[in-house]
């Protein structure tokens, strides 16, 4: 539980990520979104492409963009085990869409390149995933959500509306021990049906936290809604 800053309080004038220190990692995908989300709270935001720029973090933000593609670069850029060894030490880390599947323990549907070897994630996040999972024909999409955590004025982890633009999203079909769920999607009503997503009936896990990581299926960088970023950095502050 959290109380809200006040106004006197000097991070509200500030900005909330004041001083801290926000890697995005910057190889493809829509990092330029989340850099400017970064800078926008008031932190400096760092794009990480080399292994010596994941020092000194406070934070650290994987995009959204192609999963198979991070994964890849990363390994060529040699970041993928330095990252695996900041996350089992605890560095906090935000994935949005591509990033959730990044942080993902598994993935229910792992692309393969073509000698055959599945894709590979950093992990850190004891949850199956899977990719593209809101359907061939309408896969982008957009509804509104309850998400928990988000309303900071409310005692105890309030819940607040976000509207939530989904793009080839992946969601979350299995949460381990110590994975609490943010959020859902639902199944329309047909008769009021806001999205797209043939959910078959069954509500879809589509943003989750552990311990210091968060990840949603949706991308809130491109929405200009600063709530989520917020509660990434409440998390770095241990206020969240
Ligand atoms: N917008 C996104 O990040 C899409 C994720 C993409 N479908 C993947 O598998 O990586």
């Amino acid at each position: 539980m959290t109380n809200p800053l006040s106004a006197a309080d000097p991070r509200v004038r500030a900005g909330i990520g004041s001083g801290l220190r926000i890697g995005v990692l910057a190889l493809q995908g829509d990092f330029r979104e989340h850099l400017r989300a970064v800078e926008a709270s008031g932190a400096t935001g760092i794009g990480v492409r080399r292994p010596a720029e994941l020092d000194g973090l406070d934070g650290l933000i994987i995009p959204g963009g192609e999963s198979t593609a991070i994964d890849k670069l990363a390994r060529a850029f040699e970041l993928a085990d330095p990252l695996r060894k900041h996350i089992a030490e605890g560095l906090p880390v935000y994935g949005s869409c591509a990033g959730m599947i990044l942080l993902a323990h598994d993935i229910a549907d792992p692309a393969t390149d073509l000698a055959g070897n599945p894709q590979q994630t950093f992990g850190g996040l004891d949850i199956t995933v899977r990719r593209n999972a809101f359907g061939r024909q309408r896969e982008s999409f957009e509804t509104d959500l309850d998400f928990r955590g988000l309303d900071f004025s409310a005692t105890e982890n309030g819940v607040a509306p976000v509207h939530a633009v989904f793009i080839r999203g992946p969601w979350v079909e299995r949460v381990g021990p110590g994975v609490e769920v943010l959020a859902q999607v639902e199944p329309a009503d047909p008769a009021h049906a806001s999205h797209a997503a043939d959910l078959q009936g069954t509500a879809r896990i589509v943003a989750v936290r552990s311990g210091q990581l968060l990840a949603t299926s949706f991308h809130p960088e491109v929405t200009g809604e600063k709530r989520v970023h917020e509660l990434f950095i409440r998390m770095i502050r241990g206020e969240a």
